[in-house]
């Protein structure tokens, strides 16, 4: 794995429930991205229904050989039930797995809260943005992994 340039394709996995969340995620991710010199054509978006839907997806976009890294996104909002915390743990539990086992470098950004507005505080608002946190978080991985591999 070389250091990344413009030629490297990164996937980001979205899930379109509460997208309201996941879209300003998307942005986040997409402008650190940029910033860092990857082309825009090159971040290419892979929507899922939901949460529950982003672990197989992941798993088979870490398999195109053109993509170097994989961002995972999501946005798990508590409701009246404990469907919440079901949807996290199974979400989280795989996608850690994932991210050891995958060929390619893949990141966590699922946010889990208990109400709307911790999400929205953590997709661009006072609590930053997941997104782009993620972004750094790969972009940092790129470096390392070129020294492992
Ligand atoms: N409640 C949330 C969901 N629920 C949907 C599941 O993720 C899944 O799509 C469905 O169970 C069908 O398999 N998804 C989220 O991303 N966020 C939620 O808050
Ligand atoms: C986390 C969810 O599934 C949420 O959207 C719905 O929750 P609930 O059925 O517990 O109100």
């Amino acid at each position: 794995m070389t250091k990344f340039n413009e030629q490297t394709k990164i996937a980001l996995v979205v899930s379109q429930f509460n997208n309201i969340i996941t879209d300003r995620l998307v942005i986040g991710a997409r402008q650190t991205l940029i910033q860092a010199g990857i082309m825009d054509d090159n971040v290419i978006v892979y929507q899922v229904p939901g949460a529950f839907e982003i672990p197989r997806i992941a798993r088979l976009v870490s398999q195109i050989p053109a993509i170097s890294g994989v961002i995972t996104l999501g946005a798990v909002i508590k409701g009246e039930t404990d469907h919440y915390q079901f949807i996290s743990e199974a979400v989280t539990q795989q996608l850690a797995t994932l991210s050891v086992n995958a060929p390619i470098p893949l990141v966590f950004g699922l946010l889990t809260t208990n109400n709307i507005e911790q999400a929205l505080n953590r997709a661009g608002g006072k609590a930053g943005n997941k997104g782009s946190e993620c972004a750094n978080a790969l972009l940092q991985l790129f470096e390392l992994e070129q020294q492992l591999v």
